[in-house]
C-alpha cells in the first residue's frame, strides 16, 4: 500500500494529513441468486478519512458494508484492511454497525450494551456518555423489543461507538433520527474523526454528504463518483430553480427536473440552456390561456446536497441511457 500526503482546508485552518489506505476493496462482487447486487465495486479508504458512501434504498450499501465487516463474503473480488488482513482478520480493530442486525430484543438496552461489551475486546465504558449525549439513558432498562426505530438505532450506535476501535463501519446511523439527534450523531463523529479514527457510513440522506471528507456514489452496483463534497457540487452541470406558476416540469427539462416544495430544480447542459427554459416556460404559459398564469422566475442557483444525490442517483443514469441509445 503506498502513501501520500495531502493538504486540506478544515474549520478554516490547514491541515497536513497523512493519507494511507487503511482499506482496499476490489472488484467486490456479490448476488443473491437472482442477478448481481454489488457488480465490481472498487474502493479505497484512507486512514482518518470520513468516508459516506450514498445511494437510494436497495442499491447495495449495506450489502458492501456487510462484506467489509466480515459478516458476509464476497462472491468475487479482495478487501484488505490494514495492510493486508481480511475482514474477518480486522474485527478486532474494528467496530461495525449493521442496520437492525446487532440488538437481542429480548434483552433491555443495558444488558444489550454489557453483551456486546463482554463480545468485543475493545469495548470501553464510554457508552455512558454517549447513552446521554443521544439522550438515551432513561430507557436502558426497557426491553428492547419495546424500542421505536429511533431508539433501536440509538442503542445501535452507542454499541459501535463505544468500541475504541480504528475503523467505524456504520450502517445508516441516522435513519430514523430526529433532526437534534443526527446534529448530536454528527459532532461525535467528528470528535472520532479528530481523534484519528477513519469512519465509513452509509447513506441515502443529503443531511450525511456535508460531514463527509469524501462521498463514494454507488449505483447500479457500482461506485460512480468518489471525491470530497465540494468538488462534486463544482463538478455539477448548471442548476436551475424555477419558482412560480409553471406548466408542467416534463415540458422543459425531462428526466433532469426535481420538484421540491414550492419550486423545480432541474440540471442543465450548459448555462447557454438557461434562456432556452426561459423562452420554453413563457411559451408553455402563453398557450395555456385557458387560466391566468402568475409570472415565474427561470435563474440558475448554487447546488445543494439534495441535487447532487439527485444528480448521481436519477439524472446522470438518465443521461447515460438517453447518450447510449
Ligand atoms: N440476504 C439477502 N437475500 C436476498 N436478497 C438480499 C439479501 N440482502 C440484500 N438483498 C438484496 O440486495 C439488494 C441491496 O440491498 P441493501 O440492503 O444492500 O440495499 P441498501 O442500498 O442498503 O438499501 P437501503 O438504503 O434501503 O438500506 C436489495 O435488492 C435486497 O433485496
Amino acid at each position: 500500500m503506498t502513501t501520500e500526503t495531502t493538504t486540506e482546508a478544515e474549520n478554516g485552518t490547514e491541515r497536513e494529513q497523512s493519507r494511507q489506505p487503511i482499506l482496499e476493496a476490489r472488484d467486490v462482487e456479490k448476488g443473491f441468486g437472482n442477478g448481481n447486487v454489488l457488480e465490481g465495486l472498487d474502493l479505497t479508504v484512507e486512514a482518518g478519512e470520513l468516508l459516506t458512501v450514498m445511494g437510494p434504498n436497495g442499491v447495495g450499501k449495506s450489502v458492501f458494508l456487510s462484506c467489509l465487516a466480515g459478516s458476509t463474503d464476497p462472491a468475487v473480488g479482495s478487501i484488505e484492511l490494514f495492510d493486508g488482513r481480511s475482514p474477518t482478520e480486522a474485527q478486532s480493530m474494528t467496530s461495525v454497525m449493521l442496520q437492525g442486525r446487532s440488538i437481542d430484543p429480548d434483552l433491555t438496552g443495558r444488558e444489550n450494551l454489557q453483551f456486546y461489551g463482554d463480545l468485543h475486546p475493545r469495548a470501553t465504558e464510554d457508552w455512558r456518555e454517549i447513552a446521554t449525549r443521544l439522550e438515551l439513558e432513561d430507557d436502558l432498562d426497557r426491553p428492547a423489543r419495546e424500542y421505536s426505530g429511533g431508539m433501536a438505532r440509538k442503542l445501535e450506535l452507542t454499541i459501535a461507538l463505544s468500541v475504541d476501535a480504528e475503523l467505524y463501519l456504520l450502517d445508516e446511523p441516522t435513519a430514523e433520527l430526529d433532526l437534534t439527534t443526527i446534529q448530536t450523531v454528527h459532532d461525535l463523529l467528528f470528535e472520532y474523526r479528530r481523534a484519528g479514527k477513519t469512519i465509513l457510513l452509509t447513506s441515502h440522506a443529503p443531511l450525511d454528504a456535508r460531514i463527509a471528507d469524501r462521498i463514494a456514489f454507488v449505483r447500479d452496483g457500482r461506485l460512480v463518483a468518489t471525491a470530497p463534497p465540494q468538488t462534486l457540487l463544482d463538478d455539477l452541470p448548471p442548476v436551475v430553480r424555477i419558482r412560480g406558476d409553471v406548466p408542467p416540469e416534463s415540458a422543459f427539462l425531462g428526466a433532469r427536473v426535481f420538484q421540491r416544495g414550492d419550486e423545480i430544480r432541474g440540471f442543465l447542459r450548459g448555462a447557454d440552456e438557461l434562456e432556452t427554459v426561459r423562452e420554453t416556460v413563457e411559451r408553455d404559459r402563453d398557450h395555456d390561456r385557458g387560466r391566468e398564469r402568475k409570472r415565474a422566475t427561470v435563474e440558475l442557483d448554487s447546488p445543494s446536497y439534495t441535487d447532487l444525490f439527485n444528480y448521481y442517483t436519477a439524472v446522470q443514469t438518465a443521461r447515460d441511457d438517453s447518450e447510449g441509445s
